[in-house]
């Protein structure tokens, strides 16, 4: 067993840098071994597949490959009120029937849906946690077939536990003062862990009171509005809102996750934004690539403020989900606090969105009275 060798002492492999490994791997296009007591199967990006690869896998496939996608995706394929993950077989590896299944935006089931094995959804839950598509081609593989290959294999319990694996490990790793514009008394602290495939940050901003309710925001990483004050949404606003908030205030803590895209990444990020720039709306277009309405976790978030002392917490946001979160990982919120952006022609239809299909307080009164110059 690999477990028992070492490295320089160190165990050669832990869960959690199996599948580490296993993300690099599939991230690059190249086939995963999972592994359960029962089963071995080859796991591969449906995305990053080409056909010569595609071409090798069909042939160990002897006829038993298939395709695992999402409820979402299935839902968009045509399968009405599907929930479950399912799998489509593919009797022959198919390119170009992968690209329509996977990709197409007017891509249809063209065969019955079986129900997917635990296995099935640890192969879609590796493609989430390596930010590409979340559609993945598997071949069922005994030992003697795979013997000899130089492949990355991970265990099926690595892969489901590898999201708390990753929240208990949280450790801060480096923290300086960070002088900003607007908010000179403000220190920032890095973590090594939690979500996303970067590190996390905590900006303390001025010296709040740790002993009684802090002022947080969790705020999820967004490129464009953050850094580029993309007029696509209202993120931009929020975070520099908030710091200075918190600095003319008692002060506060706001958390940077590495959740681009409310955890889909940045490049389906962008695929949802040119479907959306053909009508789709937020939602929906994350449904066409395969996603949920958020992929996002904040049990890791509650960590990072156990780590630095606080227990209860006035939850700067909009969004149920992240006090619920917030709750549900045993912090106290005392009180919410709506963080309002600024509306514009480009962002309305998205501030809609997350209030009437993800149930966002936002009051859209208050927002257009705050309406920017700059559209
Ligand atoms: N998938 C997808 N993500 C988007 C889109 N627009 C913005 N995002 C992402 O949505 C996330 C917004 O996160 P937050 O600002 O933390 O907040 P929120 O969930 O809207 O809740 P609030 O705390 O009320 O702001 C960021 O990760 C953005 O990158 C979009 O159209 N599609
Ligand atoms: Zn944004």
């Amino acid at each position: 067993m690999l477990q028992s060798r070492t490295l320089f002492g160190r165990p050669l492999e832990t869960s959690l840098v199996a599948v580490d490994r296993a993300i690099s791997e599939f991230r690059a296009g190249r086939p995963v071994l999972l592994r359960s007591a029962e089963t071995r199967l080859l796991a591969l990006s449906a995305e990053l597949a080409d056909a010569e690869l595609v071409g090798r896998l069909d042939a160990l496939a002897s006829g038993k490959a298939y395709l695992a996608l999402t409820p979402a995706r299935l839902r968009r394929l045509g399968a009405k009120n599907r929930t479950e993950t399912g799998i489509l077989a593919m009797p022959t590896l198919d390119l170009a029937r992968i690209e329509m299944l996977a990709l197409k935006i007017d891509g249809k089931v063209d065969a019955p849906v079986a129900p997917a094995s635990a296995l099935d959804d640890a192969a879609l839950e590796l493609s989430r946690l390596s930010l590409v598509l979340p559609a993945t081609i598997i071949v069922p593989v005994t030992a003697e077939q795979t013997a000899g290959e130089p492949l990355v294999e991970v265990d099926i319990e690595a892969v489901n536990g590898y999201r708390a694996a990753q929240a208990a490990t949280l450790t801060i790793v480096g923290r300086a003062p960070v002088p900003l514009e607007g908010a000179p008394d403000t220190e920032f602290v890095v973590f090594r862990g939690g979500e996303g495939l970067r590190d996390q940050v905590a900006i303390i901003v001025g010296n709040p009171d740790l002993s009684g309710p802090v002022p947080v925001r969790l705020h999820s990483a967004c490129l464009t509005g953050d850094l580029f004050g993309s007029l696509k949404c209202d993120c931009g606003d929020q975070l520099r809102e908030t710091v200075q908030w918190m600095a003319e205030n008692e002060g506060g803590i706001l958390l940077y996750l590495d959740q681009e895209g409310r955890g889909n990444g940045i490049s389906n990020k962008m695929r949802a934004y040119k479907l959306q720039s053909q009508g789709w709306d937020t939602y929906d277009a994350d449904e066409v690539l395969g996603f949920d309405l958020d992929q996002r976790h904040f049990d890791f978030a509650a960590t990072m403020l156990k780590q630095l002392g606080v227990t209860r917490v006035t939850a700067l946001t909009n969004n149920p989900l992240k006090v619920g979160a917030i709750k549900a990982a045993g912090l106290e919120v005392d009180a919410t606090q709506r963080v309002l952006g600024r509306p514009n022609v480009h962002n309305v239809r998205y501030l809609a969105s997350k209030r009437d299909r993800a149930g966002h307080f936002i009051d859209m009164d208050a927002l257009m009275a705050r309406a920017a110059p700059k559209d």
